[in-house]
């Protein structure tokens, strides 16, 4: 789409503002203000001294020079810029209400000089930004300046433990140190690649597995300010890189590896002190299961203790295994523990079937249909991967790579909906929260409107799979009431999550507009803008060149 047939509101097409060139072709671009530099050694400055007013050619990547990073797919490809900021030309029509930025944040950068990473979570993160204001939209993307990024970067050699990546030592003597380091934490990685938070304070916060990767930043320049230090001595390394947050509250669990179990911990605006609600302690095994993320209810906090538990021993291998950090714990079976909020104490304690998920959708308190309204149970919605962890290694990022477009790699997964009775019954039921072939048995990356966040609702969105695919390929709205999908797809595209922003003034539960960015087959990307209700395009705008594959976002509305 070229802007100059475009109609309405349509603007100036890529104004950049800056930009600061990684190297990853050994080729040179210079057309209308954009320039890659040919030298060897990964990332030069370029700046552009002004905003330009006409509509500017976007290089595009030249088949005889690439090199072979450039021929995967841009959603597997390191980001190409570390920085850029301009004007999209948006076709269709931004709601005017929309006025905020869109931030998503996720692994970007793949590579160090000639060294490639494994996994799809070892990327350093890049931070995107969508500014939506009087129907304009303004994009941006940095990369997250992390010590460990920036580490990397100078040292030309990943430096800290990442998810599977790790320093390759000199000598045994180097390793041994950088085991002991690992038990203080100063050898983890703080890359800040999964999330992106607004405190109820109004504090930006990048967020990964490691307590030491919350980096908060600056949503307008996506400038990193300095790390969140938590002034509590909680201690523990790692907690769950999803905190349930909204302007009252910062919820979220530590996982305690010593003796197993969790921490549940609450965090109140304006300060950085964390304090305890209470502690659940495993019911088996020998470490804690996963928690990237857990649910809440209005008055419950719910602690997954999953099969799929941490391992120390994975923790200070070289080499990582098919599970990474994890192993795989069937006869520890799983459970699901239930703790008031007010106090501390756990209502419920129940096994469950066994189950795999990295996302919880939501959860709500079941009430008794009488004038009591009693509480019966508790509802936790999460994309559940069929009780089959190797989804983790289709991750890898030789697998996403290597997709030939027939192949159905996929494994299946569905909407689990657990039933947690509050009436000390030892058990509790997964069932699918619709038939899961509604969304192609592909589930993950979940939003919903955050006004139903731990309420009953009905909508939940997420990416889905149309087959044969090897990665969730699709958007989807999920009517959980009725028990149906709506799907959006592109051919070969790969969208990141959808993210619901709701109306201002809404009384429906869907009316707001669901955000994407896409990443093309071609290398080329956009944001979508869906209609939160009819699930149908409402407008989109070509960014100036594809972008990795990204997480997680949240929305910081403009006050
Ligand atoms: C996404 C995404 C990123 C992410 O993990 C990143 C790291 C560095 C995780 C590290 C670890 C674990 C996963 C388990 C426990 C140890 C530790 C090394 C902190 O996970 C994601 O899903
Ligand atoms: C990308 C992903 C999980 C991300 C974790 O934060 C899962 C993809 C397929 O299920
Ligand atoms: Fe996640």
């Amino acid at each position: 789409m070229d802007s100059l047939s475009l109609s309405g509101i349509c603007r100036h097409q890529f104004l950049p503002i800056t930009m600061l060139d990684f190297n990853q072709s050994n080729h040179r671009i210079e057309k209308a203000g954009f320039v890659r530099k040919p030298e060897k050694g990964g990332l030069t400055i370029t700046q552009v001294a002004s905003p330009l007013r006409r509509p500017v050619i976007v290089p595009s990547l030249d088949n005889e020079t690439v090199d072979r990073r450039d021929r995967n797919h841009v959603a597997w490809t390191s980001v190409r810029q570390e920085r850029w900021e301009g004007e999209l030309v948006v076709q269709g029509e931004i709601p005017l209400w929309l006025k905020g930025t869109y931030l998503r944040n996720g692994p970007g950068l793949w590579h160090i000089e000639d060294y490639n990473f494994r996994h799809l979570f070892d990327g350093y993160a890049t931070l995107v930004k969508l500014q939506f204001e009087n129907g304009i939209l303004i994009a941006g993307h940095r990369q997250i300046e992390s010590e460990a990024y920036k580490a990397a970067r100078k040292n030309k050699k990943v430096c800290f433990r990442e998810f599977s990546e790790v320093p390759k030592y000199e000598n045994f003597m180097a390793y041994v140190g950088d085991i002991a380091k690992l038990f203080s934490g100063a050898s983890l990685t703080d890359n800040a690649n999964t999330g992106v938070v607004k405190l109820g304070d109004g504090r930006v916060v990048c967020l990964t597995e490691t307590q030491k990767g919350s980096l908060v930043i600056d949503p307008n320049s996506l400038e990193t300010l300095g790390r969140l230090e938590y002034s509590d001595s909680l201690g523990g390394l790692i907690h769950s890189a999803h905190p349930i947050v909204t302007d009252a509250e910062f919820l979220t669990l530590l996982p305690d590896l010593v003796n197993p179990g969790y921490l549940v911990v609450r965090m109140e605006p304006g300060t950085n002190e964390r304090k305890v609600i209470g502690r659940v302690n495993c019911r088996n095994g020998p470490a804690p299961g996963w928690v990237h993320s857990f649910p809440v209810t209005e008055h419950y906090v719910v602690v997954p203790e999953m099969p799929l538990r941490y391992c120390a021993q994975n923790l200070l291998r070289a080499e990582p295994t098919p599970l990474y950090k994890f192993e795989w714990r069937p006869e520890s079976k799983a459970f699901l523990h239930v703790m008031c909020k007010a106090s501390g104490k756990i209502v419920a304690s129940v096994e469950v079937p066994l189950f795999v998920t990295f996302h919880f959708i939501n959860a709500y308190e079941e009430e008794e249909e009488d004038e009591d309204g009693r509480v019966t149970a508790i509802i936790a919605d999460c994309c559940e991967h069929n009780a089959d962890a190797t989804i983790l290694d289709q991750l890898r990022l030789q697998n996403l790579r290597s997709f030939n477009g027939k192949d159905d790699l996929l494994p299946d997964a569905r909407v689990g909906r657990f039933t947690i009775p509050l009436d000390g019954s030892p058990y509790g039921k997964l069932e699918s929260a619709l038939e899961p072939d509604e969304h192609g048995r592909g589930m993950d990356m979940c939003s919903i409107n955050p006004t139903k966040l731990g309420k009953k609702y009905r909508y939940a969105y997420a990416c889905g799979a149309q087959r044969p695919c090897h990665f969730p390929n699709t958007l989807t709205k999920l009517d959980l009431v009725k028990k149906k999908a709506k799907n959006w797809h592109e051919a070969g595209a790969v969208p990141s999550e959808p993210f619901f922003v709701a109306r201002p003034g809404a009384t429906e539960e869907d009316d707001g507009v669901v955000i994407s960015l896409i990443s093309e087959k071609n290398g080329n990307g956009y944001a979508l803008l869906l209609d939160g209700s009819t699930f149908e395009e409402i407008a989109r705008a070509k960014l100036p060149y594809g972008l990795p594959y990204g997480l997680h976002g949240c929305w910081v509305p403009k006050e």
